[in-house]
């Protein structure tokens, strides 16, 4: 349990012509995942630094779980926060396993427990303990670093994760096998994400709501399905690219579209598909199969039902 609220938060760095963050209020549920979207210098990262105080707000105030952050020492907040960068920040002198068992050093677990731990991660995050404990962070490659940045921040099992462009600097094929592992991930963890990012698709994958900032101000907060959907403003449609209906498709996941199972609900002979996979897959299989309805599962079980009319629907709004 975790959740988040913004209230009327905002920077302005000093001599800074403009708050870098200005009068964000919102709140972030225990559990969700929140991508931070928006262009080039919209105040995404600083946003994100205020939550584990490496920035203070010069106004307004940051709620963890109804506590006034202003009010938990700023070691300690970190310590219950799980922190992934770009670069992927590891100690470049320091083994795959030392970088991992960083946090729960410092939170003084005892040495087996610990070693457990980086196996427990590691395995977590598909790099086999065997192989990888030992190396360097130079003897890996940019994708297999992530992941070991993503260890990282969960070691101390934090309730939030803070994610500013994880992947920002990786090729796009591993980009897409790293978020499919965060969804993954969350499906058995369950927690918190901020996650900052610049790329639409990234966003609209990931995202269980997207918060959309331009000039340091909230522009809209919404799901994917909503922001296709309903855009605010032309900004938001330009930016989420919403005229092109087969992308489209290809982004929003079918959970976004489906409907809930009737209760006298019997698993027939409809062909099924994950609530993770996209409209577009979906789409694809009701012209290949020739079914009416599709059975959506999460876990292996049956969790709602998809038909043609769902899927038009969603790609007629979103025009
Ligand atoms: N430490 C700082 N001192 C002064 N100004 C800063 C500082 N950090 C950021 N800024 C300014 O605040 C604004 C928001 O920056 P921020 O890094 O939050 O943007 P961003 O949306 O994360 O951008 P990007 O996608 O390029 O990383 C920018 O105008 C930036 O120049």
């Amino acid at each position: 349990m975790s959740n988040l609220q913004f209230d009327d938060v905002s920077l302005r760095f000093a001599g800074g012509a403009r708050p870098a963050v200005n009068r964000v209020t919102c709140q972030v549920s225990s559990g969700e995942i929140v991508v931070i979207l928006g262009p080039s210098g919209c105040g995404k990262t600083t946003l994100l630094k205020m939550v584990n105080r490496l920035y203070e707000p010069t106004g307004g105030n940051i709620f963890l779980d109804g506590t006034n952050i202003r009010q938990l020492k700023a070691t300690k907040l970190r310590q219950q926060i799980g922190y992934v960068i770009q670069q992927s920040g590891l100690f470049p002198h320091m083994t795959v396993a030392d970088n991992v068992a960083v946090v729960p050093k410092l939170l003084g677990w005892p040495r087996p427990k610990i070693q457990a731990r980086i196996d427990e991660l590691l395995d977590l995050v598909k790099l086999s303990p065997g192989e990888f404990r030992d190396r360097y962070p130079a003897q890996l490659s940019g994708g297999q670093q992530q992941r070991v940045g993503i260890a990282r921040a969960l070691a101390g099992n934090p309730a939030i994760m803070l994610m500013d462009e994880p992947f920002g600097a990786i090729d796009a094929i591993t980009r897409t096998a790293l978020q499919d592992e965060i969804l993954r991930l969350q499906g058995q963890l369950k927690k918190t994400i901020l996650f900052v990012s610049h790329d639409v698709e990234e966003a609209l994958r990931l995202a269980d709501r997207i918060l959309i900032m331009r000039l340091g101000e909230v522009v809209q907060f919404d799901t994917p399905f909503n922001l296709l959907t309903k855009p605010a403003d032309e900004f938001v449609h330009t930016l989420l690219g919403a005229d092109d209906m087969v992308r489209q498709l290809g982004l929003l996941r079918v959970s976004s579209a489906m409907m809930a199972l009737p209760p006298n609900y019997s698993n027939g002979h409809n062909p099924t598909l994950s609530h993770l996979d996209s409209l577009r897959d979906a789409l694809s299989l009701i012209l290949k199969t020739g079914a009416p309805a599709l059975t959506v599962l999460a876990e292996g079980n049956p969790v709602g039902l998809l038909t043609l009319d769902h899927i038009r629907e969603s790609a007629v709004n979103g025009r």
